[in-house]
């Protein structure tokens, strides 16, 4: 059987709310034994045998474990355990060429086409023409400038859990024509779907018998036991057991390794009844990165970094959910099908699916398939496209409307441009931009292929814009990132981000966001928005970078996304305050909502920008302004007043805000603000901040007065806007 004819199982995807150690600990042996036949019996017998911590250890702190005493394991060099031993990602096959692995990717993710080629390759030779249409963004050029990031490092595809069986979505309103589709297609789907079902049931018998024995085993879930989990402090008390420290160093247990960090959770969430006399938290904080580093195959410094995201145990849920792919989903083409009509053909190829959720109306979650989704009929007509749940949420967030003149700054392959095209129903105009030429091919590929008229694509560096036009009524930055929420997508990421691509990515996302805001028309009719989105978990790229364009361009303010589910923006974090109207802005992880890790903030313009600003590129960035503002901290009265000054509490306050900081920043720039006529925020025009993002309501909402496509024609930048609409 051909790679692309392979099934590629979707089991439903569970959201894992709080991390269960002592569950996870079976499952995740059993995870190891599927991915590698080889090393089952080995691991398996060592979970079963080996207790949690070996007894030989003694210490006055080890405490009985089912009758043995516990030995901590020895504490690991992360650094050289990753390079020394397999971890637990290496031994798990994730690199293998794996069906499900390579159909998991999306279209608008790097090097997906990629792994469908192979997938093409193995299809009946009447398919093989899709080739022309997915050999599109394989392509790992850089812009030239060797300072800057890794363009084509940015995977930014990610799929969508569909939700859980008890609230199992129906086809939205708009695609069924009424319950007797619905139930044929269910009926159609119903073998498939009962499968899912056994399987879930199947796994989660297993999991309730290994939490049984793993209660037996180790007595997790009585409290008096007190786990031992960092090495003695006086170090080893033998010989032997130097050896066996030296040797575990080399070949890490990660049985071992992973009791530990479940105990090092139980003792963080639970500190003052747990902890051992004479550790700090410090010390424990310590141990669990530099197991979970070399447990799952990160570096320290990212192990770390993304750890203190989250409590101790909902870290683990990432770094857990890191390990499993998401599930494969497609988006319903609505320039050219409907899904109900979509769903019904590919179900008749023997591909089984259901909606994504109710949240959208053209997804579809694929469970399992006789036939390659990249080489249908369907798939080369256009009617759907394979991309990431996760990548709806910006373009649904941005709510392009019927004939708006709207930029995608950093579109390749243009999974989103594609979608706000069809939002758009192919009227106004999308200049789909990207910096990378090659990356950019593949876009047209897309547009074409999705039957896409009314996009321009254009390879600039995005921070030339708005030079070389501007004035549009939306912007979309879906901006190049460091791919920390794609994790499950590209294990690479584990590895080769550094320090310094924490460092140079914020700056250029800074660059870019600025001019996102500066090309977008404050006097737009209809518009005046800009969304911002990465595949990133970071701070730094996120909140961060949103803060600074929040002071750098006190002419915008943050606003409802209006999507419907997400976790809040951070308003503080480790030490640092942002604009509380950051908890507008959206986070998704991969353990919460099964997709894949991502960001969405949307702005609205309210006022010119800055006179003099227009090229992002080169205009100084003001890090110490948002460094002043860590300094005091989150109660710190300045940082206070420092977030305060840029906040909109009420609407009817803003003409006045924005004047008066926009004077403010003038005069600091050394601009006389008397010399600009137009009075910032004056015309603001009254608009919901909260958009209703429904993409079949974005498609009829009521429009304003613009006619046709605007022409490209360049803009100049906030001046009295005269183009013609
Ligand atoms: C996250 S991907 C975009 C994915 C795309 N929005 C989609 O949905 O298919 C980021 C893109 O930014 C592009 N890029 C990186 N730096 C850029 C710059 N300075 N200007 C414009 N595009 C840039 C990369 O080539 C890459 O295609």
């Amino acid at each position: 059987m051909g790679k692309g004819r392979s099934k590629y199982k979707q089991g439903l995807p569970d959201p894992i709310e709080t991390y269960h150690p002592h569950l996870a600990k079976k499952r995740k042996v059993d995870d190891l034994d599927d991915a590698k036949p080889s090393k089952r019996t080995k691991d398996d017998k060592k979970t079963k045998t080996a207790p949690v911590v070996p007894e030989k250890k003694k210490s006055k702190a080890s405490a009985p474990v089912n009758g043995t005493k516990q030995k901590a394991a020895a504490p690991l060099s992360a650094k050289k355990v990753a390079k020394d031993v397999p971890s637990r990602a290496k031994t798990n096959g994730k690199k293998a060429p794996v069906p499900l692995e390579s159909h998991e990717d999306s279209e608008d993710g790097d090097g997906d086409e990629e792994e469908w080629e192979s997938d093409v390759g193995d299809a009946p030779e009447g398919k093989l023409a899709a080739m022309d249409f997915m050999d599109s963004s394989d392509d790992e050029d850089e812009l030239d400038d060797d300072d800057e990031p890794d363009l084509d490092d940015d995977s930014d595809g990610s799929v969508f859990d569909s939700g859980d069986e008890e609230t199992r979505p129906i086809f939205s309103d708009d695609d069924l024509s009424g319950s007797e589709a619905e139930e044929q297609l269910t009926a159609a789907n119903i073998a498939g779907l009962t499968r899912k079902l056994d399987l879930q049931i199947a796994r989660e018998a297993e999991e309730a018998e290994a939490e049984l024995q793993d209660q037996i085993t180790t007595n997790i879930g009585t409290d008096e036991v007190k786990p031992f989990v960092i090495g003695a402090a006086t170090g080893s008390d033998s010989e032997e057991e130097d050896e066996a420290s030296k040797l575990s160093k080399l070949t890490p247990d990660l049985a071992l390794l992973r009791s530990r960090i479940n105990d090092v959770v139980r003792v963080l969430e639970d500190f003052s009844n747990l902890c051992e006399e004479g550790r700090s938290r410090t010390d424990y904080t310590e141990q669990i990165i530099t197991d979970i580093s070399a447990y799952y195959g990160y570096s320290p410094y990212l192990a770390e970094k993304l750890f203190h995201l989250f409590s101790p145990s909902e870290a683990l849920s990432f770094f857990e959910a890191n390990e499993t792919p998401r599930p494969l989903v497609i988006r319903t083409n609505t320039l050219k099908t409907h899904r109900r009509d979509l769903a019904q053909v590919l179900i008749n190829r023997g591909v089984t699916l259901e909606p994504i959720g109710k949240w959208s109306k053209v997804g579809l979650q694929v469970f399992e398939s006789q036939v390659p989704l990249g080489a249908t009929p369907e798939y080369l007509a256009g009617h759907y496209i394979l991309q990431a749940a996760s990548s709806f949420l910006p373009v649904m967030a941005l709510a392009p409307q019927e004939n708006e003149r709207c930029l995608d700054m950093a579109a390749a392959p243009g999974g989103k441009t594609t979608y706000m095209a069809a939002l758009m129903k192919n009227t106004g105009c999308v200049f789909a931009n990207d910096a990378n030429k090659t990356r950019a091919k593949g876009l047209i590929g897309n547009i074409h292929r999705l039957g896409v008229k009314n996009t321009i694509v254009c390879n600039y560096d995005a921070r030339e814009f708005p030079k070389v036009i501007g004035g549009f009524d939306r912007v979309l930055l879906d901006a190049p990132c460091s791919g920390t929420g794609v994790i499950a997508k590209d294990a690479s990421v584990k590895t080769n981000k550094t320090e310094k691509d924490f460092l140079k990515l914020p700056h250029l996302q800074k660059q870019l966001l600025l001019a996102a805001i500066d090309s977008v028309d404050h006097n737009s009719k209809t518009g005046g928005y800009i969304v911002y989105s990465t595949c990133s978990v970071t701070v730094e790229e996120n909140e961060g970078v949103v803060e600074y364009a929040l002071k750098k361009r006190p002419n915008v303010k943050l606003v409802e996304t209006g999507l419907t589910f997400g976790v809040e923006g951070f308003v503080s974090f480790r030490g640092k305050t942002f604009n509380e109207r950051m908890k507008m802005t959206r986070r998704y992880y991969p353990h919460k909502y099964n997709v894949d890790g991502f960001y969405v903030a949307k702005f609205r313009k309210v006022g010119p920008s800055p006179v003099g600003s227009g090229n992002a590129q080169t205009e100084e960035l003001i890090e110490e302004e948002v460094v002043e503002m860590d300094v005091d901290g989150p109660d710190g009265e300045e940082a206070e007043k420092t977030s305060g000054a840029f906040e909109w509490s009420e609407d009817e306050e803003d003409a006045k805000m924005i004047e008066k900081n926009l004077k403010r920043y003038k005069r600091k720039k050394g601009i006389d603000p008397r010399a600009d006529p137009s009075k910032a925020g004056t015309k603001e025009k009254k608009k919901e901040d909260e958009e209703t993002i429904s993409p079949a309501k974005a498609n009829g909402e009521k429009r304003g007065k613009v006619t046709k496509t605007k022409g490209f024609v360049k803009v100049s930048n906030d001046k009295p806007n005269k183009k013609s609409k």
